[in-house]
């Protein structure tokens, strides 16, 4: 892998530490509105993306996160409302700062026939800013980025969805970007696939480079992410690092005993909803909001139900998201 691409002094945290709080905002919306026929499919997004953050933006299909995507990018105009993506007014300024911005919306455009590496070479041509003499060796720099050097002369019809995705990352990152802007990055893509992806997403971070992705996957906002903002219905439901808003939802119950039955009557009886027995001697359930845990181990213990384990599960974006709105999140699709 190659060093540090160009990096900004807001750009520039420690060891992958996440968001640098005093600088300016990488991107802003204030009101940020779009409707299609009768539907709003954003609706007054206020959103913060901090400099230097692996910026989560989480929902599911249909939330608005592509529609949101299209007009940071400047690809459509805000219906009502503002973006500034940089410091700058999109999509006013979009010459301005797109050629600071790294996107791979909607998977990567590639010609099958030509090899990984000149697919790079026909993006990096078509780009009036970069000189022609120095060609080669981003290229290079950029296939070895992304893990593709060994794989760089075969042709792009024979890369796996994964060497598609990282090939389109490459094409984003021939020229140091202080943005990265992902559209489902690793939508499609096996196991090992996504790995990678997040590997290289983490590094890129590490580089300075503040990157923005959009993923209907929750766990995988909580694996790479530093912050994120979570949408539904094109609403913008909570926003912040990941570990505070985790830590705004309640964990849940977990006990395990070989007396389930008199668990769940116990529980219940002390305020315990949301109950559910799982395989057999597993009782999981939400603690009443004001609940004392030792309380109800008293209760549980003091009722002869057996308890050989018993604990609060750390709640997961997935808990804020249900506790928030209500509902389940729908990742079909
Ligand atoms: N060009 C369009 N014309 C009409 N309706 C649209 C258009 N683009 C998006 N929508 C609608 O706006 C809503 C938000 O769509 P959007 O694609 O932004 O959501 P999303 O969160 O990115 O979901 P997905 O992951 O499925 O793309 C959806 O109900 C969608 O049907």
């Amino acid at each position: 892998m190659t060093g540090s691409p160009g990096s900004t002094p807001e750009a520039d945290v420690s060891a992958g530490a996440g968001a640098s709080p005093d600088a300016a905002p990488v991107i802003e919306t204030r009101g940020l509105s779009k409707r299609y026929g009768g539907q709003l499919a954003v609706d007054r997004l206020d959103l913060s993306v901090p400099a230097g953050s692996v910026f989560g933006f989480l929902g599911p299909n249909g939330s608005g996160k592509t529609t949101t995507i299209r007009m940071l990018m400047g690809l459509i105009d805000p219906g009502a409302g503002t973006v500034r993506v940089l410091g700058h007014r999109m999509p006013d300024a979009a010459r301005t700062v797109l050629p600071q911005v790294g996107a791979l919306i909607e998977g990567p455009a590639l010609y099958g026939h030509l090899s990984g590496r000149d697919n790079l070479v026909r993006y990096d041509s078509a780009d009036p800013t970069a000189d022609p003499r120095t060609r080669k060796a981003r290229v290079a720099a950029a296939l070895d980025r992304v893990g593709l050097t060994a794989a760089a002369g075969k042709r792009a019809k024979a890369y796996s969805l994964g060497m598609k995705q990282r090939l389109g990352l490459a094409a984003a990152l021939l020229t140091p970007r202080r943005l990265l802007v992902l559209d489902e990055p690793t939508n499609g893509l096996d196991p090992q696939g996504m790995r990678e992806i997040r590997t290289l997403v983490r590094e890129l971070a590490r580089d300075g480079t503040t990157v923005f992705l959009s993923s209907h996957l929750l766990d995988e906002i909580e694996q790479v992410c530093t912050h994120a903002a979570v949408m539904a219905k094109g609403r913008l439901v909570t926003q912040g690092p990941v570990e505070d808003l985790a830590a705004t939802a309640r964990g849940r119950l977990a006990v395990s005993t070989p007396d389930p039955g008199d668990a769940v009557r116990v529980l219940k009886e002390n305020g315990v909803t949301g109950i559910a027995v799982e395989s057999g001697d597993r009782v999981t359930g939400d603690p009443p909001p004001d609940g004392d845990l030792a309380e109800l181990t008293a209760a549980l213990v003091g009722a002869g139900v057996r308890v050989r384990g018993f604990g609060l599960e750390r709640a997961s974006l997935e808990d804020v998201f249900m506790q928030l709105t209500g509902e389940g999140f729908d990742v079909t699709g």
